[in-house]
C-alpha cells in the first residue's frame, strides 16, 4: 500500500511554562506540516512476554499514555496482576521513554467490591473491561451475568467514577455476527445505563452507524466511544477483496460503507464524545494466516498516520488533535499531555 499521508516524526518535549497554542496545519508548499498535542491510546493490546516487548515501542514512540487491555492469559483479573503486569511494561520501555501504561481489570462474574476500591486506591488501575463470556480473543472468562452476580460491582463503580469498557457485542451465535453490536446496544447498554446513569461507560472500538446513535444520546460525559483507525479506513469489503484477508478481521467485525462513513462523520465533526483508541491487537503471523484466523489487527506503528489521513480526507485536519489528544483525557478526568507531536506529508509505503 502506497500512501501520501502524515507521517509523525519527532515528538518534542516543551516545558509547561513554555506551553503555546498549537500553529494547526501549515502548508509550506508541497510539504505539509502539523503539529499537534501528543495523542494518548485508549485502547491497546502489549499482550506480554515476548510479544510485549516486540511491540511496545511502536505505541510509547507516538503516544504519551495508553489504556492497556486486561486480557491476557490468564487475565488480569486483580488490582495485584495489574501491578506486575505494569512492572513487565515499564521494565522494557525504551529508557529515554516516559509513556505511561494505564492499567485496566478484567471484570468477571466473581469480580469483588473490594477490589474495584482496592483498584481505585492503587493509582494505576484506570478503568474495568466487560468482556461478554466468548465474546473475542481471551474472553472466556468474561462476564456471564452482568445484570445479576456484576451488579454490586457496578454500583462500586458509581461510587468509586471507575469508568467500564466494553466489548459491546452479544454472544448469542443465533444473531448475525453484523448485527452482534446493535443488539447489545438496545438489550445490554440501554437498559444498563438506566438502571446505572451516573456509570461512566466507554463503548469500545465502534462499527456501526447505531453506536455512533446512541453515544451521541447519551449524557455527555457519562458514556463515550473509542475509534479504530481500521474502522474508519475499511469496510466489510476489505475482508474478501481478491480473496479472503485475514489481517483486516477483526472483532467486532468490519461492516457496510454507510457504517463506516457514520463513524467518520462522528469523529471529524468534533463531538467531545469520540476519542483514538487503536485496539491495536497483534497476534503471531500463524495464527493469523492459517484456517481458522484469529481477530486482530496490529496497527500502533501507523495508526496515527492512518487517522491523520482520515481527518484530512474529510477536510477536517482542524479536529484532529481533540479526537487524538483532548477527548480521551477529559473523559477521564486526566490532564492533557503537555508534549506536542510533528506529522510531516510524505509518501511512504507500508
Ligand atoms: N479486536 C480484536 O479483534 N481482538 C482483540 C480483542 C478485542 O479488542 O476485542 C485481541 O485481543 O486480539
Ligand atoms: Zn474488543
Ligand atoms: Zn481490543
Amino acid at each position: 500500500m502506497i500512501n501520501s499521508l502524515l507521517l509523525p516524526c519527532k515528538v518534542f518535549k516543551f516545558p509547561p511554562k513554555k506551553f503555546e497554542r498549537p500553529k494547526g496545519f501549515q502548508n509550506k508548499g508541497p510539504k505539509m506540516e502539523l503539529t499537534i498535542t501528543q495523542p494518548d491510546d485508549w485502547h491497546l493490546h502489549l499482550r506480554d512476554g515476548d510479544l510485549l516487548e516486540a511491540v511496545v515501542s511502536h505505541s510509547a514512540s507516538h503516544f504519551g499514555r495508553a489504556i492497556v487491555m486486561p486480557n491476557l492469559k490468564p487475565p488480569v483479573t486483580s488490582t495485584a496482576a495489574a501491578l506486575t503486569y505494569r512492572e513487565s511494561i515499564l521494565k522494557v520501555l525504551p529508557t529515554d521513554s516516559n509513556f505511561t501504561p494505564l492499567m485496566t481489570l478484567y471484570l468477571t462474574d466473581t469480580t469483588s467490591r473490594d477490589e474495584i476500591k482496592l483498584a481505585r486506591r492503587s493509582g494505576v488501575v484506570y478503568a474495568v473491561k466487560l468482556y461478554p463470556a466468548g465474546a473475542t480473543t481471551n474472553s472466556q472468562d468474561g462476564v456471564r451475568d452482568l445484570f445479576g452476580k456484576c451488579l454490586p460491582v457496578l454500583e462500586e463503580m458509581v461510587e468509586q467514577n471507575m469508568p467500564l469498557l466494553v466489548h459491546g457485542e452479544v454472544t448469542d451465535p443465533n444473531i448475525d455476527i453484523f448485527d452482534r453490536e446493535k443488539v447489545f446496544i438496545e438489550t445490554v447498554l440501554e437498559p444498563l445505563i438506566q438502571q446505572l446513569p451516573r456509570l461512566k461507560v466507554v463503548m469500545e472500538h465502534i462499527t456501526t452507524m447505531d453506536a455512533v446513535r446512541f453515544v451521541e444520546s447519551c449524557k455527555e460525559g457519562y458514556v463515550a466511544a473509542t475509534v479504530t483507525p481500521q474502522h474508519l479506513l475499511l469496510n466489510r469489503n476489505s475482508l474478501f477483496q481478491g480473496g479472503l484477508q485475514p489481517h483486516n478481521y477483526c472483532l467486532p467485525v468490519l461492516k457496510r460503507e454507510i457504517h463506516r462513513k457514520a463513524i467518520v462523520s462522528a469523529v471529524t465533526s468534533g463531538s467531545k464524545r469520540f476519542f483514538l483508541g487503536t485496539d491495536s491487537a497483534p497476534h503471531e503471523r500463524q495464527r493469523k494466516e492459517c484456517s481458522c484466523g484469529c481477530a486482530g489487527i496490529y496497527n500502533s506503528p501507523v495508526a496515527l498516520s492512518l487517522y491523520a489521513k482520515v481527518f484530512e480526507e474529510a477536510g477536517a485536519l482542524d479536529k484532529l488533535e481533540a479526537f487524538t489528544s483532548f477527548n480521551g483525557p477529559d473523559f477521564y478526568g486526566l490532564p492533557r499531555n503537555i508534549s506536542r507531536i510533528k506529522l510531516r506529508k510524505t509518501s511512504w509505503k507500508l
